[in-house]
């Protein structure tokens, strides 16, 4: 007889009368239903398989079995690669990143800087010839690299890396050294256990001259015996260099001295994509359990309401849920821009080059931080169970915020975007940007409170906060203040207005999404509803802005808060049907709070009863330990 698949009550109450096709919206966030079909097929060929499941938490186990058993798994899935139902490079960004692949690797993925950064580094910078011989070695993993760049006393200041690689025309070789302890390369992923190679970056020193950092290869490890190489601490080592600038003897500048920094635009890029991943996990995790979990009393009397109804709650986990989806399209936006930019590039055309570095660190920084912001809401709208390891916010939380400082730190990033954008105003120059800081809304500065009002007035927010930022640097000026100093001492308006400019492209991007998106009438409502929440929610947050650069008026600003409020309750009824539409399963949440079927207090319990702590009524700690105390009279 088939078992009853247990769903929760109230959970099958959510889903009951959904007005909209969820699986049109999975078809959306996946890039098709072809796509769907491809991303279940990968699932279940990488999830049935008994030996990338975890025979006890990763939690309880010690750092280095921790290492080993990510590591077995990891190599594991290389060898399923072959037999891949989705073939090789979508089953490669699946396992690298915060869905799949975290499903299996709970701690990290040993090879995954071999895939993000390592062979990304040898495709956008290796000459023809250094492709031929170092890439086919890579996808055949008959190497594993990383990308080491990060020195202990550098990270975001590339020009003041430490490590050298001199150029001696004698030998045709270059010399890599770590001239003291603060060059010594520090964070890079794999680089500790796992890699035998890695782009190493380094300043290249030539005929006494320095020409700035540049990518080289170096060999860390032997191949066979995984020993490190001779010397590798003081890395005197036989690197060569990986850029087509180096004719032996002869250093031949870059058409622009930034393409070496072209792999972390493309981690830029795909971070976007990867904290949505998380925040969608984070949100349906607490969406799920909070209209499992009913506690306190809204109507004296009645029977203890499921938390969802609380219009808190709601403020809690709704304008997160409307960010996935302003997330997913803006990344997919910039994503089209990459490769536009990229392909331009390879035929010599960097046109493209500064608003996609812009836009990048544009998305990335906001993207990131508020992921981070809203994940950590999630985690408390969960209360007590929200904290618990098993809950899966501790590891999620610690994805996101992680992406906060690698790859660029968040801040750099938003001084990166200033420069851009300062630039592009002052010089009416720029691309992508320019349609934002020229075409700025002309007119009288009335507000409307439609969607296409408010759209307006994240325009004039965004020009005008450049325009603020202007002015502060032209008064600094006139008083006489080196550019240098007049920068750092606008630096508040600048990353206001860098911030600005990022909420504009994503809230640009949801509405035009819309727009162009073939979407059936109940889909483009509930997503409509989401878009109007949520650029009203970051209006209301940043009403300072708003203020600064618009006519807005006290009353503009309580007819957008009675919206808001109107828009919670609308959306409401249809939030476990919304995270439905993510088709998140169950070993990718991996949460006994965010399970499909709601069974949460079992799951709990089943979880702490894995505790090695409750596989005894008493721990050996007690007689060794607390009962001497006791006895001791203290
Ligand atoms: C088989 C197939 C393989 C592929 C298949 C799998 C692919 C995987 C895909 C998806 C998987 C899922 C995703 C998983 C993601 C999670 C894993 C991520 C792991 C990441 C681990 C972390 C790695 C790291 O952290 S690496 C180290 C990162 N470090 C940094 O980012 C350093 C930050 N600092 C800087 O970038 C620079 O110092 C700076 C920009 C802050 C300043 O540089 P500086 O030289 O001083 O320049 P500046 O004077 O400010 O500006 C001069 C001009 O240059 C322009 N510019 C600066 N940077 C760039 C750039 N990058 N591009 C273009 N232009 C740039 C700048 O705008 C100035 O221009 P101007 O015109 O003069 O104003
Ligand atoms: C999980 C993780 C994985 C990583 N993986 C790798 C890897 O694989 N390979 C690799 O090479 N690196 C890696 N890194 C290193 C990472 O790239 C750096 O930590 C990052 O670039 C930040 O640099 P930093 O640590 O020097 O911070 P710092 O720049 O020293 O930051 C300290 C403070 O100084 C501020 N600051 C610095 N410069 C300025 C400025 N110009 N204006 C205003 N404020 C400024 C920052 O905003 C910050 O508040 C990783 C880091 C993490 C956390």
């Amino acid at each position: 007889m088939s078992k009853e698949i247990y769903e929760n009550p109230d959970l099958k109450k959510e889903r009951q009368n959904c007005p909209f096709n969820k699986e049109e919206i999975t078809h959306l966030l996946d890039g098709g239903k072809e796509k769907t079909i491809e991303r279940k097929q990968l699932e279940n060929y990488i999830l049935s398989d008994e030996q990338l499941k975890d025979a006890v938490p990763m939690e309880y186990l010690s750092h280095a079995d921790k290492y080993a058993e990510e590591l077995r798994k990891a190599c594991l899935l290389m060898h399923k690669l072959a037999d891949s139902p989705a073939g090789q490079v979508p089953t490669l960004r699946a396992l690298m990143g915060a869905g799949l692949g975290s499903a299996v690797l709970k701690e990290g993925n040993p090879l995954a800087l071999h895939y993000v950064m390592f062979i990304p580094a040898l495709m956008g910078q290796g000459t023809i010839d250094q492709q031929a011989k170092w890439l086919e070695k890579a996808y055949n993993l008959n190497m594993i690299g990383t990308y080491a760049q990060t020195e202990l006393g550098h990270g975001t200041f590339l020009r003041g890396l430490e490590t050298r690689a001199t150029y001696d025309p004698k030998t045709q070789e270059f010399i890599l050294e770590s001239p003291s302890l603060t060059a010594y390369k520090w964070w890079p992923g794999s680089l500790g256990k796992t890699a035998n190679y890695a782009v190493v970056m380094a300043q290249l020193y030539t005929k006494g001259k320095c020409e700035g950092t540049h990518p080289f290869m170096v060999q860390l490890r032997d191949e066979e015996t995984h020993e490190p190489l001779p010397g590798i601490v003081n890395m005197w080592l036989n690197p060569v260099c990986i850029s087509s600038y180096i004719h032996y003897g002869t250093y031949v500048k870059p058409t622009n001295s930034k393409l070496s920094y072209a792999t972390m635009v493309f981690v830029r890029v795909v971070v976007c994509q990867d904290v949505t991943t998380n925040l969608r996990k984070a949100v349906t995790i607490a969406t799920r359990y909070s209209c499992v979990r009913r506690q306190s009393e809204l109507k004296p009397g009645d029977r203890e309401p499921q938390v969802m109804d609380y219009q808190a709650q709601q403020n809690k986990l709704l304008p997160p849920l409307a960010a996935t989806f302003a997330f997913q399209l803006a990344a997919d936006h910039l994503w089209n821009l990459y490769h536009t930019a990229n392909n331009n590039i390879e035929q010599g055309d960097l046109e493209l080059l500064p608003d996609l570095h812009g836009l990048s660190c544009a998305l990335k920084a906001l993207c990131s931080s508020e992921a981070a912001n809203f994940v950590e809401v999630c985690r408390q709208s969960c209360g007590g169970h929200g904290y618990m390891s098993c809950s899966n916010f501790p590891r999620i939380y610690g994805q996101v915020t992680a992406a906060e400082t690698y790859e660029g730190e968040n801040t750099v990033l938003w001084l990166q975007v200033a420069r851009y954008l300062v630039k592009t105003r002052k010089e009416q120059s720029g691309g992508l940007s320019v349609k934002y800081l020229i075409g700025e809304e002309k007119g009288p500065k009335t507000v409307d409170t439609t969607l296409e009002g408010i759209v307006k007035l994240y325009r004039r927010a965004a020009v005008g906060l450049v325009d603020v930022a202007i002015a502060e640097l032209d008064k600094s000026g006139r008083k006489g203040e080196a550019p240098h100093d007049a920068w750092n001492h606008a630096a508040v308006y600048l990353i206001k207005a860098a911030q600005a400019h990022a909420r504009l492209f994503v809230v640009e991007s949801f509405v035009d999404s819309l727009k162009e998106g073939k979407l059936s009438a109940p889909v483009r409502t509930v997503l409509s509803q989401l878009c109007e929440l949520f650029i009203i929610y970051w209006l209301l947050e940043r009403s300072g802005d708003f203020f600064l650069c618009s006519n807005l008026t006290k009353q503009d600003l309580l007819l957008l808060n009675s919206k808001y409020v109107e828009l919670l309750a609308a959306i409401r009824p249809q939030a476990v049907n919304l995270v439905d539409s993510f088709d998140l399963r169950d070993e990718v949440l991996n949460s006994p709070l965010g399970c499909w079927d709601g069974n949460v207090y079992q799951r709990l319990f089943d979880e702490a009863a894995k505790s090695p702590l409750n596989q005894s009524n008493v721990h050996e700690s007690f007689h060794k330990y607390l009962k001497p105390l006791l006895k001791s009279n203290l």
